[in-house]
């Protein structure tokens, strides 16, 4: 039976050498008796004191008695609370005798998955994702937005074991209430036939997986978290709804100068959102050949170059804007438009934008919407903490996934070598005689980036270079004469791994393995694209992390590629530990737990210097 408190504590304090248990057998016992009835005690027995002391003619004054009461008052509280304070004590030790002696029975493999917890725990207490109004106010829309767009009745009629079919067909995953239905045609997606015929002409003539379920569910209204690999076509299926969204508004009531945008896509790039505003400027300029259809004004807006250059946007209302944070919220601080009347935000490489460093600006941007938007997110990698994370900002949101979030395009040949540091250079020669141009090399570092260039010239490679520090023209310099075919080799930091189409590439050169196994993810979807095969060779040697090879191990064994020898050998010390092997939460990376993530020490990282900065600045 559990023993009573009272005798809890006694027993506790029978361990400690000042006090024992009152059994007849300790004579020195001092049972407990409180405070207060201790002084009640005291008074009575000073005032029968006092009267005696009267009685005997004594000539203490009442002064020295109050003094001596209170003294005695101090002290007898001060030895209660040294009592508490060992009580106390002993309770604290006896859990912690306890936790240790659990910890001692727990396997490494369970220490493991607590600390995971424990962590993952602390990352969840990540501010919501919305506008600090919102928050506020405690606005929650509970609805979808609505749009006018139907499935055709065929489709709308099928039930739901042959939507369940076609999605299996396409190894289309989705989770959701009421998810609409996944469409094979862009005909029956109801797409404007000036649209379909340029992308006919662009040997766009069946929609890919994504786009199969991912447009009909955008056009829907419904906010949606969409994921497949590198190449699979997602601008597509986010640029399209924004289009049909901004030709709705048109047709009921034209726009007129200074107002709009109507939808919004954020880039986490310049070079990236340059390349969606040629798109979305494609596929409206299309449109604008049905004579039913009024045109659509665009607007990209990038930091590094001058808005004059675009004024003549500003003639007209704008419909769409595509743009990189930083430059996005510059303009709408400086009302230079406004999101009245927005109804649109789609974030391309989610993942990146809600990640450090961009998260409290996409909070920003949210803040300027006046309405209900619709929401949707795009990425070939996104983990699951991620998407959880996005969740919370989105209404009733469907999430469409084209194999997991993260593996690598299954048509890219993954070649990986062990090159000694030194021999790298000579090497890389070698490795671009296996393919003809055009080739793409990466380093996250900027001054290796800017040597391979050097050493590529001076053996007579055209080669060009792109990095954070280079300025705008040189970016949009290399990017030009790289796609045009002018120069054959382009080597790039991360800046050009994410989300850019370059047509035909069939080579990528990993020149130093990203800590990120996302980020070798990106690089290597360079290559691939569209259908088409490509190789993507990687360099690893003593300077790469183990935990990087055993993440590159299993995403190579996932994609069933051969794992090199070298590779083979690396042990996974969860094996040893008993642990389950799964993904990674923060970065998606199969080789390792949280507790090891390097996106996750990287994150810490930024933190511990962003407050460092802070404390600093309060001083
Ligand atoms: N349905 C289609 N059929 C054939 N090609 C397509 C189709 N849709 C898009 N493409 C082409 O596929 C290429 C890759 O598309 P896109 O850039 O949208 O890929 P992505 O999924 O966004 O890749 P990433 O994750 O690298 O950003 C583009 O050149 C695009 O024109």
């Amino acid at each position: 039976m559990e023993p009573s408190h009272k005798r809890r504590r006694l027993l506790q304090r029978s361990s400690s050498p000042q006090y024992k248990l009152d059994d007849g057998e300790n004579d020195d016992y001092e049972p407990y008796v409180p405070v207060a009835q201790r002084r009640q005690e005291k008074l009575a027995k000073l005032s029968s004191w006092t009267k005696t002391s009267d009685k005997r003619g004594l000539t203490s004054t009442s002064v020295d008695r109050t003094d001596q009461l209170q003294g005695e008052d101090e002290e007898e509280a001060r030895k209660e609370k040294l009592r508490k304070d060992r009580t106390l004590l002993a309770e604290a030790q006896e859990v912690h005798l306890k936790k240790a002696a659990e910890d001692a029975m727990k396997t490494e493999a369970e220490k493991q998955e607590e600390q995971d917890a424990e962590i993952l725990a602390a990352i969840a207490t990540r501010r919501k994702l919305a506008s600090d109004l919102e928050l506020a106010k405690g606005i929650q829309y509970t609805e979808s937005l609505k749009t006018s767009w139907r499935p055709p009745k065929y489709i709308g009629e099928k039930i739901p074991e042959q939507l369940v079919r076609i999605r299996e067909k396409y190894h289309i995953v989705v989770e959701g209430e009421d998810v609409p239905p996944p469409i094979e045609s862009f005909a029956d997606m109801k797409i404007p036939s000036s649209i379909i015929q340029h992308l006919r002409k662009n040997k766009i003539i069946k929609p890919t997986p994504i786009q199969i379920q991912g447009i009909p569910t955008a056009f829907s209204g419904r906010d949606m978290i969409g994921i497949a690999f590198t190449g699979s076509g997602k601008t597509l299926a986010f640029c399209l709804p924004a289009i049909m969204m901004a030709l709705e508004e048109e047709t009921k009531l034209p726009l007129a100068r200074g107002e709009g945008p109507v939808g919004v896509i954020l880039c986490p790039s310049r070079e990236l959102a340059t390349q969606t505003f040629e798109n979305v400027k494609a596929w409206t300029g299309a449109l604008v050949k049905d004579s039913h259809c009024p045109p659509l004004n665009s607007l990209l807006c990038i930091g590094g170059i001058s808005m004059s250059e675009q004024s003549h946007a500003f003639t007209t209302g704008i419909h769409l804007v595509v743009a990189t944070p930083g430059r996005l919220i510059d303009m709408l601080e400086k009302k230079r438009f406004t999101f009245n009347n927005c109804k649109y935000l789609c974030m391309d490489e989610a993942d990146r934008m809600i990640d450090l460093g961009f998260e409290e600006d996409v909070r920003n941007i949210m803040s300027f919407f006046k309405r209900q938007r619709q929401t949707l997110l795009f990425s070939a990698t996104m983990p699951r903490k991620i998407q959880d994370f996005a969740r919370q900002s989105l209404v009733k949101p469907v999430l469409v996934n084209v194999g997991r979030a993260g593996a690598a395009n299954l048509d890219v040949l993954q070649v990986v070598e062990y090159v000694k540091q030194e021999a790298k250079m000579v090497y890389l020669l070698e490795c671009l005689q296996k393919t003809p141009p055009p080739v793409i090399i990466f380093s996250d570092n900027k001054n290796e980036v800017d040597d391979i260039q050097e050493y590529l010239l001076l053996k007579g490679v055209e080669a060009v270079a792109i990095h954070g520090s280079k300025t705008q023209e040189e970016r949009q310099y290399a990017i030009r004469s790289f796609k045009s075919g002018a120069k054959d080799v382009m080597v790039a930091s991360g800046v050009a791994s994410k989300g850019l189409d370059f047509s035909d590439i069939q080579h990528v050169i990993i020149f130093s393995m990203p800590k990120e196994i996302e980020d070798y993810v990106h690089q290597i979807g360079r290559t691939g694209r569209s259908g088409k095969t490509g190789i993507a060779t990687t360099f690893v040697n003593m300077s790469t992390q183990d935990q990087t090879l055993l993440d590159l191990k299993y995403l190579l064994m996932e994609a069933g590629q051969k794992v090199p020898a070298f590779l083979e050998k690396i042990e996974d010390p969860r094996v040893a530990q008993g642990s389950t092997l799964k993904g990674c939460p923060v970065c998606g990376g199969l080789g390792h737990g949280i507790s090891n993530c390097p996106k996750q020490e990287e994150a810490q990282r930024r933190q511990i210097a962003s407050h460092r900065v802070q404390d600093m600045g309060n001083y």
